[in-house]
């Protein structure tokens, strides 16, 4: 007799973490079983729980919990294995049993729950294999009504029938209903199935239960209720694995691969619905929001038919996260899919629109919005015209005439100017028309324009390319479906089609108001799935505010978001939050939202619900009184660093290079990190650079803004000093002369800074010389200078 074997989806998240010696036993387990799920060496028994579960040995000290899941007609007969366990914690009461919202096959761990939480409940386990030599177990006396039994449950405002209908394993509810702590919580969701882990983690983090339904819940739920008792219907909606070779290799290759081959329920959701126009998944750092473009593309491409042009684009803001993409991408899917997507960030694409619509020889050179600064500060000292700062001047004409698209005088009269700061009456309108007038002219004459111009001449000719392509179709239309051959023929538009069926954007909170515009032009507005797009507001690190329905991209109905970070240890998040939003209280519950994020449209987004369920040492935050011993400081750590993950937890050694970083806030200061820590450190180091990182040193050093959707196991920010985050220099006239500006330049600041501590994996560490970034947390940054 021959067995089919599958794996539950979390048995294969377990086994990446577990000794490679194990892995090992457990696929020689994997081959006697299939051969023969009888053998006897396997010692399989049923547990007396659950008569479905069924034991069976891997090697002397794991065992693997299997579930029979139904026999063909050639007698081969198919099991799921359910988890792989040290034998100490194998219990008698395991169940398996049918979730009821998602109607699928849920197994339940109470082994990792701990001791007072299971008393409180009225739960005894009994180990399945108990230890020869254990004395017999003196029943635990009920302790006295101490600190811990006063305490108020957490979820005391819920009961069990609410916590039933979200979709709370049922062996899961009195359980959670009776944990005080959050250490409890931990300890409870650890074993438990993904959707009962996000819904207890939503209501703790202060969701209410209509958000958790909205959220959590609803994407998941199947439209009919299942049959509880219907255990094979119940598999077959079951996210489960074929033991193969292919998840052998995955296993090998550690948590690294997991991304690929699992995506958590909520992303899954997301990645595979069909969406009837633009759609937008939003969600704090690390919660898988650029693994959710990935797979989004890869679905998109599995559905098209077969071609030889790329009817998909991948977009993002960086060059470097472009790189990133590509790679991710190409790990993801075969060539021959990976050859029908464009990749391409987003200043390339507008620039190669503009190269299709300029005359060889006539194009002009790009600059970055400092030269452009310069030529308004020379303009007017030429004019002698005091009236209006230059950065006040290029900003106007970056987000109110660039950003809107604002073509004519009269136009700007009209123009909302909302966020500006100060207001402007016609007269002073009029001048700054003028003004910018003769700014743009001067540009033009030297044959430059800035990356924003270049966005909004490549907007202007795509939609003037779109309003083509709906011209003809109406025309087309209109005589009743006919060959166009001779007005195609005279105006060259027998094959003008919209560039891109499906469009996928990531990081799109820093795209410019003129990236939308030209992205909307290039996708058919008729056809369902033609924009996704990911980003969260509250890493906007660049000055480019936007609304998306004013751009004519409407998201509303269509927008997700994700919670749970895949990356960022509790710890690390836990400060990260603070950084963004100054009144989170240590318990990680955010409610009242001082620092308010935009939706990338109309509304708020906000980070609620946002939690992880990794854990890790405490961030460390150290004070030093100059720069030069910061920089000794920072050495001897990175020391530490390299030390320890020169070798694997095996103690075979592993090259430590590219996961580590040093992270601080301009381009000098990335100059002397750098200078310090080769000349007096002996640390070998690589810029990070708009390309990625340059040469092949072990740490990586960057300023912040090249962090933008990185990560690394461990990172160190250093000189976060006030003055220097925020830039007090640059920005503190703003505080009385242009209040709003000054917010915006704080939030940027801020979001830089919650960018950079959310790019560490598992060790933070933050240092300063003299006084302290204001955005630190206050309660960390005094106990370590008090
Ligand atoms: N379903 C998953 N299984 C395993 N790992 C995952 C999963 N989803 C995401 N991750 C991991 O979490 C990390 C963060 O993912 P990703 O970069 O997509 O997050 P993000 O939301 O785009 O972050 P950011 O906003 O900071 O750029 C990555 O290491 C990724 O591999």
């Amino acid at each position: 007799m021959t067995a089919r074997l599958s794996l539950y989806r979390k048995a294969e998240q377990e086994l990446y973490k577990l000794d490679r010696s194990v892995k090992s036993d457990f696929y020689n387990f994997c081959h006697h079983f299939r051969e023969n799920p009888e053998l006897h060496g396997l010692r399989r028994k049923k547990l007396k729980g659950d008569s479905r579960i069924w034991s069976a040995r891997v090697s002397q000290d794991y065992r693997a919990l299997l579930a029979r899941t139904g026999v063909d007609a050639d007698g081969t007969e198919s099991w799921l294995v359910i988890a792989v366990r040290h034998r100490k914690d194998v219990y008698e009461e395991l169940q398996v049993a049918v979730n009821r919202v998602t109607g699928e096959i849920e197994f339940v761990d109470l082994a990792v729950v701990g001791d007072s939480a299971l008393r409180r409940a009225g739960i005894r386990l009994t180990p399945a294999e108990p230890e020869p030599q254990a004395q017999p177990v003196e029943p635990v006396p009920e302790p006295a009504a101490g600190p811990e039994s006063v305490e108020a449950p957490l979820l005391a405002a819920y009961d069990v029938a609410e916590l039933r209908a979200l979709g709370v394993a049922e062996q899961l509810i009195d359980l959670a209903l009776a944990v005080t702590t959050s250490t409890e919580l931990d300890q409870l969701v650890e074993g438990a199935p993904l959707l009962s882990k996000d819904v207890l983690y939503g209501l703790a983090a202060g969701m209410s239960a209509d958000e958790v339904r909205k959220e959590i819940t609803a994407p998941v739920e199947l439209e009919q209720e299942p049959d509880l008792d219907d255990f094979a219907a119940a598999l077959s909606r079951t996210k489960v694995t074929t033991v193969d070779d292919a998840v052998r290799a995955a296993i090998e290759e550690g948590d690294f691969r997991a991304w690929k081959v699992f995506l958590h329920p909520t992303q899954e959701r997301i990645v595979h619905r069909r969406y009837t126009g633009p759609a937008r998944v939003s969600g704090g750092p690390g919660t898988g929001k650029t693994i959710v473009a990935l797979h989004r593309v890869k679905h998109l491409a599995e559905q098209l038919p077969p071609g030889h042009n790329k009817p998909i684009l991948l977009t993002t803001f960086t060059k470097n996260l472009t790189t990133d993409l590509r790679l991710r991408l190409a790990s993801l899917v075969e060539p021959e899919l990976l050859a029908r997507v464009d990749i391409a960030h987003i200043d390339q694409l507008a620039a190669r629109v503009l190269g299709e619509n300029t005359a060889p020889g006539r194009g002009r050179q790009r600059v970055y919005d400092q030269v452009a600064l310069n030529e308004m500060r020379q303009l007017l000292a030429e004019l002698d015209d005091r009236r209006f700062e230059a950065e006040f001047l290029v900003e106007e004409w970056e987000q109110v005439i660039l950003g809107q698209s604002v073509p004519t005088r009269s136009d700007y009269f009209k123009a909302r100017r909302a966020g500006r700061g100060r207001a402007l009456t016609r007269p002073e309108r009029a001048h700054v028309w003028k003004l910018i007038e003769q700014f743009t002219a001067r540009l033009d004459k030297m044959g430059v324009e800035t990356w924003g111009q270049a966005a909004e001449r490549a907007a202007r000719f795509e939609i003037e390319r779109a309003a083509k392509i709906r011209d003809r179709r109406a025309y087309k239309e209109e005589v009743g479906g006919k060959d166009l051959i001779h007005r195609d023929n005279s105006s060259g538009m027998r094959y003008l089609g919209y560039r891109y069926q499906h469009i996928v954007v990531d990081e799109a909170q820093d795209l410019r108001p003129a990236h939308w515009k030209m992205l909307r032009a290039m996708a058919d507005p008729d056809l369902t799935d033609d924009l996704f797009i990911a980003g969260d507001t509250h890493q906007r690190i660049y000055d480019h505010q936007v609304a998306l329905g004013a751009l004519g991209i409407q998201i509303r109905g269509r927008s997700s978001r994700l919670t749970l970070s895949y990356r960022t240890t509790k710890e690390i998040l836990a400060e990260a939050l603070r950084v963004v939003d100054p009144k989170t209280p240590k318990n990680l519950m955010v409610k009242d939202e001082k620092v308010v994020y935009d939706d990338l449209d109309d509304g708020i987004d906000t980070l609620a619900g946002y939690r992880s369920v990794l854990h890790g040492p405490q961030p460390v935050f150290v004070p030093y009184d100059t720069w030069e011993h910061e920089l000794a400081g920072l050495a001897a750590t990175l020391h530490t660093w390299r030390q320890e993950l020169s070798t694997d937890e095996g103690g075979a050694p592993v090259d430590p290079s590219g996961r580590i970083a040093v992270c601080v806030a301009d381009r000098d200061m990335v100059s002397q990190t750098m200078y310090y820590l080769e000349t007096k450190a002996g640390i070998t180091c690589a810029e990070l650079t708009k390309e990625g990182p340059k040469g092949d040193g072990e740490v990586h050093v960057g300023t912040m803004h090249r962090f933008k959707g990185l990560e690394y196991q461990r990172l160190a920010i250093v000189g976060a000093s006030d003055g220097i985050i925020p830039r007090t220099a640059t920005i503190e006239r703003y505080r009385t002369e242009d209040s709003a500006r000054y917010e915006r330049e704080q939030r940027k600041a801020r979001s830089l800074l919650f960018v950079a501590t959310t790019r560490a994996r598992d060790a933070l560490l933050i240092s300063w010389h003299g006084t302290p970034s204001p955005y630190l947390p206050a309660g960390r940054v005094a106990a370590v200078t008090s």
